[in-house]
C-alpha cells in the first residue's frame, strides 16, 4: 500500500506509516506521473484533484483532503471512478474562531470601539461562522446571521444579505461555489461594495474569490476606503500586491492553521481510511499534540475587551503573521513559503484559565 501525502499534513507518518509506505512531496506541483503507483492520496486546498491529475493514478482507491473546504476536488469524478473520499468538516473551525476573535480585537483596537455597542454580520453559519458568532457574543456583540441555504430550513432567524452587509463588521464563511441557487463566487461584488460606507469593517477568512478583489481595490483607493482584514486573497498564491496597503490585517491563508486543526484534519482522514479498509484506530488526535507551552493562565478580574485582547494576544498574535506577510510580499513564492514556515499555533483552547474567568471559556479559553 503506497500513500502520497503534501508534504505541510502534519502526522501523517505517525497515522498511517505503520500500514503504508508514507511518501510526501509539495502539493502545489504534484505531476500525474507521481500517482502512477499511489493507493492514497492526501491533499491540501492547493492540490487541484481532477481529471488530469488522475489521468495515470489507475491504483488509486483513496482520496482525502485535510481541509473543511472542497472546492479543489472532482467529487463526481471519483465518485464515477470509484474512488472513496474523505474531507475534514470543521477540523480547523477553532482556529478559524481564534483568528476572527484576534482580528476583532485588532480592528477594535485600531479604530478605538467598544466591540459590546457593534453589530457583527455572519455570512455563512457553518462550522466556522458559529464559532466566530459565539466569540463575537462573547465580547458583547450583537449578531446578524446570514445564511440563505440554511434559512430555506428555517432552524433559526436569519438576516438576507443586504442587512447583513449593513452590520458595523461583516465576516465572510462561505464555501466557494460557481453555481447551484446560492453561488458564492463575488459574492462581494462591486455594487455591494459600492453601496457600504467608509466606517465598516470587512473580514474574509473563507475563500478569496468570494470577494473581487479588483472591485475592492478601487473602492479602497477612493474617498470612503473600508477597513479590511484579508486571510485569503483571489488567484492564489498570487495576491493584488496594491491592495495590500490599503488591509489592516494581510495574511497568507493561514486562519484555520492552528497545530490542533492541523492535527484534526489528517486524523480525520485517518479515521475515513480505517473505515474504508476496516481496520481499528490506533492513536486519538490528543496523543499526537504536545502540551501547550503557556499552560495556566489566573485572573484576578474577569476579561473585558482590553484583557481579552492581551490574553488572544498572548496565545496567537495576528499582527505577527501580518508583518510576515508584508515584509514578504513581493518575493518569489513568498505566499506559499509562509504557509509552509508558518510557526507552530496553538488554539487559545490549549491555554486554561482559572480564577476570575467571566466569559473566557466562550471567547475559547479552557476554564
Ligand atoms: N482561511 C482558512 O484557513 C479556512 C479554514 C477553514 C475553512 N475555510 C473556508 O471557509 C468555508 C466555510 O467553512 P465552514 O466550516 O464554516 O463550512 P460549512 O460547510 O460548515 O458552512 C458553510 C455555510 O455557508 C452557507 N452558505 C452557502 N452558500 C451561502 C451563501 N450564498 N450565502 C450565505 N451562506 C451560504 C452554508 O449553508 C453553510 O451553512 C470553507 O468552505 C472553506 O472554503 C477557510
Ligand atoms: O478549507 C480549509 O480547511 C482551509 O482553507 C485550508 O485548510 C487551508 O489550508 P491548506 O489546505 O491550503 O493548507
Amino acid at each position: 500500500m503506497k500513500l502520497l501525502a503534501d508534504e505541510n499534513m502534519p502526522f501523517v507518518q505517525e497515522l498511517f506509516g505503520d500500514r503504508a509506505e508514507v511518501v510526501t512531496c509539495p502539493g502545489r506541483d504534484l505531476r500525474p506521473e507521481q500517482l502512477r503507483d499511489i493507493d492514497v492520496l492526501l491533499v491540501r486546498s492547493i492540490t487541484r484533484v481532477d481529471a488530469a491529475l488522475l489521468a495515470q493514478a489507475e491504483r488509486l482507491s483513496f482520496v482525502g483532503t485535510a481541509t473543511i473546504g472542497c472546492d479543489h476536488i472532482d467529487t463526481d469524478l471519483l465518485a464515477r471512478r470509484g474512488i472513496a473520499f474523505a474531507s475534514a468538516p470543521g477540523c480547523n473551525k477553532v482556529a478559524v474562531g481564534d483568528y476572527v476573535l484576534a482580528a476583532l480585537l485588532r480592528v477594535a483596537e485600531h479604530k478605538g470601539w467598544a466591540l459590546q455597542d457593534k453589530t457583527l454580520g455572519v455570512v455563512g453559519v457553518g462550522n466556522t461562522g458559529a464559532e466566530v458568532a459565539a466569540r463575537a457574543r462573547a465580547l458583547g456583540m450583537r449578531v446578524l446571521l446570514c445564511d440563505p441555504p440554511k434559512a430555506l430550513q428555517k432552524t433559526t432567524d436569519f438576516v438576507d444579505l443586504q442587512q447583513a452587509l449593513a452590520c458595523d463588521i461583516v465576516s465572510f464563511h462561505v464555501p466557494l461555489t460557481r453555481d447551484g441557487d446560492h453561488p458564492t463566487w463575488h459574492l462581494l461584488n462591486r455594487h455591494a461594495i459600492d453601496r457600504l460606507n467608509g466606517d465598516q469593517v470587512l473580514i474574509n477568512a473563507c475563500r478569496g474569490d468570494v470577494w473581487d478583489n479588483q472591485a475592492l481595490l478601487a473602492r479602497q483607493q477612493g474617498k470612503a476606503p473600508l477597513t479590511l482584514v484579508m486571510d485569503v486573497w483571489e488567484h492564489e498564491p498570487e495576491v493584488l500586491a496594491p491592495l495590500v496597503p490599503h488591509v489592516l490585517l494581510a495574511t497568507p491563508h493561514i486562519a484555520g492553521y492552528s497545530l490542533e486543526g492541523k492535527a484534526r484534519g489528517t486524523f480525520a482522514l485517518y479515521r475515513a481510511w480505517c473505515e474504508q479498509q476496516q481496520l481499528g484506530m490506533q492513536l486519538t488526535p490528543e496523543q499526537l499534540l504536545p502540551p501547550s507551552s503557556i499552560g495556566t493562565i489566573h485572573l484576578h478580574e474577569a476579561p473585558d475587551q482590553a484583557l481579552a485582547a492581551r490574553l488572544v494576544r498572548l496565545v496567537y498574535d495576528i499582527e505577527q503573521d501580518d508583518a510576515a506577510f508584508r515584509q514578504a510580499l513581493g518575493q518569489p513564492g513568498f505566499f506559499d513559503r509562509l504557509r509552509k514556515q508558518y510557526p507552530q499555533r496553538r488554539e487559545l483552547g490549549s491555554v486554561q484559565l482559572t480564577g476570575l474567568t467571566g466569559s473566557g471559556e466562550a471567547l475559547g479559553f479552557k476554564v
